[in-house]
């Protein structure tokens, strides 16, 4: 079966993610797209030179019957209602991060899932399948550093548009560390606090960048975490973990080394597309896989989106207080509890 996917959102990752169904990846195609910006599907489809209808909006894509599961590549405040229809409908959903801005939202999510039955949520935390991640679990795992010790690390972006806010630091940015960092350490947050360094001067009036989140987990790990989103060199993701017995670092990305004209140098990326192209894939590859079958999702869960959410609404309470925030998780539901059966690829 070719699992026909529904867009919801055709904007950057949207986009990106019709490309990989459409040229990389096998199993899938797009039937269907929708956006509130009907030209920016329209755009979308010229493009890209696919042939899909065009919904007016999330509710008629979901119930369309050439629509087997839904990509929500909308913007993150859009996440929870279309998820939730889709849910309703009965239908597979890959929804980019965040699953929604509170965890108040993932909670409902994961209810509506649960009285579903069947896992068929699967959020965008791509950086589980990239394989520098991987290694840094592999690691961590296997204690070769010993326990872990503090965590240093940096999300780094040369440019953002006037529509992102200080908290976008938070729910869009950091989101990312939030959740590969639970997953590398497996060891739940405590607390949070949010320092804000001197402005860069490449930032707009609005916005608070940088931001130094500092992170505490329960076994006492301390995680220094960077987002920078002026940064104006590139797009740097960086991850340094301290152990009892060593240090690992998250490797750098492939680049020619190039000595010429008395120095020697490396290219630094300039686009999370290109940085983490192999893992999207991966990610995709897998919910279609998963979707074909019928399965349940074994990729990361609405449980994953409700940690990171708990954690983002603290630290956004410590953007505000400037105080140590408490973070307190409820209990992972047995649902969620199922080891990866699959390889995820
Ligand atoms: N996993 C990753 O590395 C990445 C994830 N993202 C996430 O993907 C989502 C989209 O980000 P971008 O593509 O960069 O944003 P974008 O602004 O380029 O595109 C969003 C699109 O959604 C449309 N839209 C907004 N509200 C909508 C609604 N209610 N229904 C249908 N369409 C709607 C907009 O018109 C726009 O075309 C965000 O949640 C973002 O955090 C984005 C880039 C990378
Ligand atoms: O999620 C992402 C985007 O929202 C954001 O714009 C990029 O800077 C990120 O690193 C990317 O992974």
């Amino acid at each position: 079966m070719s699992v026909r996917i529904g867009v919801i959102g055709t904007g950057a990752i949207g986009k990106e993610h019709m490309k990989r169904v459409e040229q990389r990846l096998s199993g899938a195609k797009i039937t269907a797209v929708t956006d509130v910006n009907p030209a920016a599907a329209e755009e979308a489809l010229h493009e890209l030179g696919i042939k899909a209808n065009f919904y007016p909006n999330d509710q008629a894509l979901i119930d369309a019957e050439e629509v087997d599961a839904i990509f929500v590549t909308s913007i993150g405040p859009a996440h929870e209602a279309t998820v939730r229809k889709a849910i309703e409908a009965g239908k597979y959903v890959f929804c980019e991060k965040p699953l929604s801005v509170t965890a108040k939202g993932c909670k409902t999510i994961m209810q509506d899932e649960m009285e579903y039955g069947k896992r068929i949520v699967q959020v965008g935390f791509m950086r589980q399948f990239d394989k520098g991640y991987e290694q840094l679990k592999q690691a961590i795992d296997s204690k070769v550093i010993g326990e872990p010790l503090m965590i240093k690390c940096a999300h780094r972006a040369p440019e953002v548009d006037a529509a992102y806010t200080t908290d976008m630091a938070i729910t869009d940015t950091l989101i990312h560390e939030i959740n590969i960092l639970h997953w590398l350490l497996a060891d739940n947050y405590v607390s949070v606090q949010v320092l804000y360094p001197r402005k860069n001067k490449h930032a707009l009036p609005h916005l608070r960048d940088p931001q130094v989140i500092l992170l505490e987990t329960e076994s006492g790990v301390l995680i220094q975490a960077e987002v920078s989103v002026n940064i104006k060199y590139g797009y740097d993701i960086q991850c340094e973990i301290v152990g009892e017995e060593g240090i690992v670092s998250l490797p750098e990305t492939e680049s020619l080394k190039i000595r010429h004209n008395g120095k020697q140098s490396t290219d630094v990326l300039q686009d999370w597309k290109v940085r983490f192209q192999d893992a999207y894939d991966k990610e995709i590859q897998v919910f279609i896989n998963q979707v074909a079958k019928q399965e349940a999702l074994q990729g990361p869960s609405a449980w994953e989106g409700y940690v990171a959410a708990v954690t983002s609404d603290a630290c956004l309470k410590a953007q505000e207080s400037g105080q140590r925030e408490p973070i307190e998780l409820e209990s992972m539901p047995a649902f969620y509890s199922t080891e990866r059966k699959v390889q995820l690829l």
